[in-house]
């Protein structure tokens, strides 16, 4: 089946972030909640310790130690909930860390066309709004949800102890206001979840255009991108301005159910204590609950909406790590031996058919690719060349047929032994931005000497232009440092070169090159395809005249098979190719321009 078009059912992991911050923490979460709940404790009898201090006053006695009681609590609720937040964000930051770790790790693990799917800029989110959005989670979620809840609750109650009818009164006021805040919450998660969707996306178009600069740039198009970014840019703006107009709702409405509570209750409570059932104490100490009220409201509420917004994060976390994974060892047979069969080809395609999407790229391909020797794949563009080195490599699967690498089936072998098989040269060249040295020795388990990197550079012409760079094989590539599409080309070649793989596969590798490193790359697939099987695409037919084998592709068939001479007799399709290709050229474009240390 092919991976690049299913998304198989993988069951969604859910990201329990509290449950992760505080596995194998058990004594931190008894210490973080017993610090809330200190904190808390000391908030809610402050206002009692005022209606003390107030009747110590009145009755001139103990009001010192009533004073020294209240800076007491005052202080240790500030430093309880001082040491509770820091504590909870040094864990926070753990979390993160893992986090992002995770993301990354996952992102690199996912199939091509996962990864491809999902965008190089959406995936960067996960590692900056998302991660710090869900951080907030953890900054707010163990201790400024439940201190509120609990201060909300704990002043109702104390509230309700101090006069009962004056707290039906000050929860009818209330009652208005909190639904209307319910139903903004709900329509807030919504919006959260378009605008973080929508900043993934406005990174990926960023992204995706940065990496375009030099084409957008010569074609002037710096304004009609701009334009694009900035309409994707409002477009996030516009949801952000509509979910603060949900979020600016909500503190004038409960400010609203206070002042409404406060009205009712200076009236209610008022002519109650003209009337003596009720003494000044417990009025002062209710009002201040009342004022009281107000703030842990606002906290819950606006602790409830940044964790709306880091639970859609989460969800956004959860979306990446159910993408499926290559599978590293899929359908192995247990016990397999992941080593080639003596004798067997380097590759058998039998009856392979696959596509990307709907329309077939290959249909019922049958070729092989012998254990040593050149073999050179041929066609026109788009007749499925670089996609059947895609399926050497399973980066996808396919639909029918089999695929055997040195004769075992290419699904039977466990990835990372598969391609410790294969030494890969893509179209585009592709270079790390990091050294010389470690370009060229991806995927070494012993990375080769200084003597053998030099060699091989020489062996495509690149030894001089490396040692010239400022710190030679250590030159950090891709900065202020960067090749020219040969150099890159020839660099790519020579990692193929230093790997010890018994198959080659070069995807188009003298697109780049002046006729002089032709002439080299030849001798150097020469050298190669003596003791190892090398697979080359090439439009040039110059690279694949002296091939052993030549495979000839036409919208997704091969067409034919065999060697250049006979091909040239029996092949329409190639000697049609050829004959394009030799108008301009002619049998050896440039041997003579090699200096004799070349040769
Ligand atoms: N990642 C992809 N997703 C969808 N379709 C793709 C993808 N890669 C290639 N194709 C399609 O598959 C077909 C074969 O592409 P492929 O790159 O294998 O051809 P090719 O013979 O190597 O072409 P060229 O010589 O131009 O490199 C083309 O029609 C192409 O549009």
């Amino acid at each position: 089946m092919s991976t690049a078009k299913t998304s198989p059912d993988v069951p969604q992991e859910r990201l329990f972030i509290l449950r992760e911050i505080f596995r194998g923490r058990a004594l931190l979460l008894v210490g973080v909640m017993v610090l809330t709940l200190a904190a808390t404790s000391a908030t809610l009898v402050l206002p009692w310790t005022v209606g003390k201090l107030l009747v110590a006053i009145q009755e001139e006695d103990g009001y010192t130690r009533w004073t020294w009681i209240m800076v007491g609590v005052g202080l240790g609720a500030a430093a309880a909930n001082a040491v509770a937040t820091y504590l909870l964000s040094r864990t926070g930051h753990r979390l993160i860390c893992d986090l992002r770790v995770r993301s990354m790790h996952h992102s690199l693990g996912l199939g091509l066309h996962a990864a491809r799917a999902e965008g190089t800029g959406n995936l960067a989110t996960r590692l900056t709004a998302d991660a710090a959005a869900v951080k907030s989670i953890v900054d707010i979620g163990p201790i400024q949800l439940p201190m509120s809840l609990i201060t909300l609750v704990g002043t109702l109650v104390i509230m309700g102890l101090l006069d009962w009818q004056l707290l039906l009164i000050t929860l009818g006021a209330f009652l208005a206001a909190l639904g209307v805040i319910a139903v903004v919450v709900v329509a807030l998660r919504r919006k959260y979840t378009a605008i973080q969707n929508e900043v993934g996306s406005l990174t990926e178009h960023f992204v995706a255009m940065m990496e375009s600069l030099t084409v957008i740039k010569a074609y002037r198009a710096e304004r009609a991108v701009s334009d694009q970014l900035t309409a994707r840019a409002r477009q996030v703006a516009a949801f952000e301005t509509e979910a603060s107009a949900m979020e600016a709702l909500m503190v004038p409405v409960i400010n609203l159910g206070q002042q409404i509570a406060l009205v009712a209750i200076v009236l209610g409570g008022g002519a109650r204590m003209v009337d003596g059932e009720l003494d000044l104490g417990t009025f002062v100490s209710f009002l201040l609950y009342l004022f009281q009220l107000a703030a842990p409201m606002v906290m819950a509420m606006s602790a409830v909406t940044t964790i709306q917004a880091g639970l859609v994060s989460r969800k956004r976390f959860e979306d990446l790590f159910a993408l499926p994974s290559e599978n590293p060892t899929a359908d192995t047979a247990p016990g397999a031996a992941p080593k080639p069969v003596a004798g067997a080809p380097a590759v058998r395609f039998d009856q392979v058919d696959f596509a990307y999407g709907e329309e077939p790229v290959l249909r019922q391909v049958d070729l092989t690719v012998p254990a040593t020797g050149l073999t050179a794949m041929v066609g026109l563009s788009g007749s499925g060349k670089s996609t059947v080195l895609g399926l050497v490599e399973r980066f996808m699967d396919p639909d029918q047929g089999r695929i055997e690498v040195f004769g075992r089936a290419a699904a039977h072998w466990p990835l990372e032994a598969l391609r410790g098989q294969l030494a890969y040269v893509d179209q585009a060249s592709t270079l790390l931005r990091d050294t010389v040295r470690h370009n060229l020795t991806l995927g070494q388990d012993t990375p080769a000497d200084d003597a053998a990197l030099l060699r091989a550079l020489r062996d495509v012409g690149l030894e001089e232009e490396i040692t010239r760079l400022p710190d030679g094989l250590d030159t950090v590539l891709g900065g202020a440092h960067d090749l020219s599409g040969g150099q890159r080309q020839r660099l790519a070649l020579a990692r193929a070169s230093l790997s010890k793989a018994p198959l080659v596969l070069l995807d188009e590798p003298s697109s780049h090159l002046d006729s002089i490193n032709e002439v080299r790359l030849r001798r150097l697939i020469d050298g190669i395809s003596r003791d190892r099987a090398v697979l080359v695409v090439a439009h040039r037919i110059s690279t694949v005249r002296h091939a052993d084998h030549v495979i000839v592709m036409d919208g997704g068939r091969v067409s034919a098979q065999g060697r250049h001479d006979d091909l040239m007799l029996t092949s329409p399709m190639y000697a049609e190719l050829v004959q394009g290709q030799e108008l301009g050229l002619s049998e050896e474009p440039a041997a003579d321009l090699l200096t004799g240390a070349d040769r």
